[in-house]
């Protein structure tokens, strides 16, 4: 199929190129011309694991185009794909104004029948204002194409997009056209070799839901084992061990309840309000979204709270080798990442910090803690502990994992660890002379 895709964000150059791997012709659009500039010349201007090697190949095979013209790549194109971004409006709804401009540009320039796909993650109702946008547009240019607004959202997460578009759980599709439908099922068909159930075809406003759904879900998981940990602390629990004899519940299961620093990133933070608005504006009070926000919020600040209990709310002469920034490992997205929070937390009281993280820093530095005086980035994880008081892991990459623990005790002032995503041992930690925090058990050492 001939496939346009608009936005060329993460979810619109992942979706694009996985279309592109199976054989369709995409050309993805963006308004940001120097994005296209870097994607025509072979340069993936975000970093996602496995990404860049299928771009070029697909540019290679000429079945992938980068464009900033709307206009003539919509002509000959059989699926137009919107995947523009719906960031979280000053209300805390999803704001769709990037969403109904696409929309317009779509009705101005639509010459023939193509399917509108709203792949961009959008309230109930949204379809319905796309396609009013779109028929306002025909009507102004006296045009009489039929056009079918189809709901398919995105289920991708981020640090490994490729593989949850390529081998997706689900792929749901939101229609009220036959025709429109089926040929959404012959798109995604080559993407489910042997079941072909995964595709899930429903009503245009149960398939917006789901998407909300499914992240919210999600976040509620994880902020119900924040809230756990913190309840396992003072009781003198290991949440660690909680975590494990709950999840092999198979009701309960493993995914999704390792406690943190909060859940963050560009979706569950603004989704989860998007969807307590969804429910406001419809006359309904949600009680249990909303616990799930107020206690992702009060989460991100733990591990500050405590390095406060530790040093006194005087931080000034202290240092914090800071060890990830990114909202989570794989990614170098910074959108609503906890280390923002903690670190401007700790700046605040006059702390300094010597930060690392294999993929985030530039991010950092540029747009997420640009403000912020006292950071110091560096470029490796060793190089962050020099001088330290206190090393601070806020991101679970791969590299932390096992580190040298005596490189940590020679570099650090003291051997002294607060651990916002739980991964070492303190057993092992404390017969090395270690003080080690993490959430949801005491302290050792
Ligand atoms: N990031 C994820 O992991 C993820 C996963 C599933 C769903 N989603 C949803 O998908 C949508 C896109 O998210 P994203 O993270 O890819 O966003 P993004 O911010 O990375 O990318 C959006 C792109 O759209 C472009 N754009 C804006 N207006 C445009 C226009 N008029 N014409 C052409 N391009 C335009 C922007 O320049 C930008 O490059 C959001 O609704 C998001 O909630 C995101
Ligand atoms: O047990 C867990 C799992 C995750 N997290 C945190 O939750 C956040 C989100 O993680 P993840 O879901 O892996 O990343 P995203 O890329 O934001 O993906 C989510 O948001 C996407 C955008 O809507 C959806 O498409 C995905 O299905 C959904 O997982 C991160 O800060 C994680 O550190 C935890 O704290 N504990």
């Amino acid at each position: 199929m001939n496939l346009t895709v608009i936005g060329t964000g993460y979810v619109g150059l992942v979706s694009g190129t996985c279309f592109a791997e199976m054989g369709n012709k995409v050309t993805c659009i963006d308004i940001d011309k120097a994005k296209i500039e870097k994607l025509n010349g072979g340069i993936i201007p975000i970093y996602e694991p496995g990404l860049e090697p299928m771009v070029k190949r697909n540019i290679e095979n000429k079945t992938l185009f980068f464009s900033t013209d709307l206009s003539s790549n919509l002509q000959g194109c059989d699926v137009a794909f919107i995947a523009v971004g719906t960031p979280m409006g000053e209300d805390g709804s999803a704001d769709l104004q990037y969403v109904l401009q696409v929309a317009k540009e779509i009705g101005q320039n639509m010459e023939h029948s193509i399917i509108v796909v709203d792949k961009s993650t959008v309230p109930v109702g949204t379809a319905d204002k796309v396609k009013e946008t779109i028929q306002k547009e025909l009507d102004k240019r006296n045009k009489d194409i039929e056009f079918h607004v189809v709901s398919n959202p995105e289920f991708l997460k981020e640090g490994d997009a490729i593989n949850d578009f390529m081998k997706p759980d689900r792929v749901v599709v939101g229609s009220d056209n036959e025709e429109a439908s089926k040929k959404m099922r012959s798109l995604y068909s080559p993407f489910f070799r042997s079941s072909t159930d995964r595709l899930i075809t429903m009503d245009v406003r149960s398939a917006e839901m789901t998407k909300y759904v499914a992240n919210a879900m999600l976040a509620t998981k994880i902020s119900f084992m924040n809230e756990i940990a913190n309840i396992c602390e003072l009781v003198g629990a290991d949440v660690n061990k909680v975590r494990i004899g709950i999840g092999s519940d198979s009701r309960i299961g493993y995914s999704f309840i390792y406690p943190g620093s909060g859940y963050g990133g560009s979706c569950f933070p603004k989704d989860v309000k998007a969807l307590k608005k969804t429910a406001e504006q419809n006359g309904y009070s949600p009680k249990l979204i909303g616990a799930v926000e107020d206690v992702n919020n009060k989460q991100k600040l733990v591990i500050a709270e405590k390095i406060i209990e530790r040093f006194g709310e005087d931080l000034s002469g202290k240092t914090f080798a800071i060890w990830g920034l990114s909202f989570k490992p794989g990614t170098d997205d910074m959108r609503e990442a906890p280390a923002i929070y903690i670190i401007k937390e700790l700046t605040k009281r006059g702390a300094k910090i010597q930060a690392y993280d294999p993929k985030a820093i530039e991010e950092a530095k540029e747009f997420y803690l640009k403000d912020v005086e006292g950071i110091t980035y560096v470029n490796s994880k060793y190089e962050a502990l020099h001088g330290c008081d206190a090393m601070v892991l806020l991101t679970e990459w791969k590299e932390f994992r096992a580190p040298d623990f005596g490189e940590l005790k020679k570099q650090l002032k003291e051997p002294l660890i607060f651990d916002g995503r739980n991964q070492y041992n303190d057993e092992m930690l404390l017969s090395q002379g270690f003080e080690y925090h993490q959430i949801g058990k005491k302290r050792v050492g």
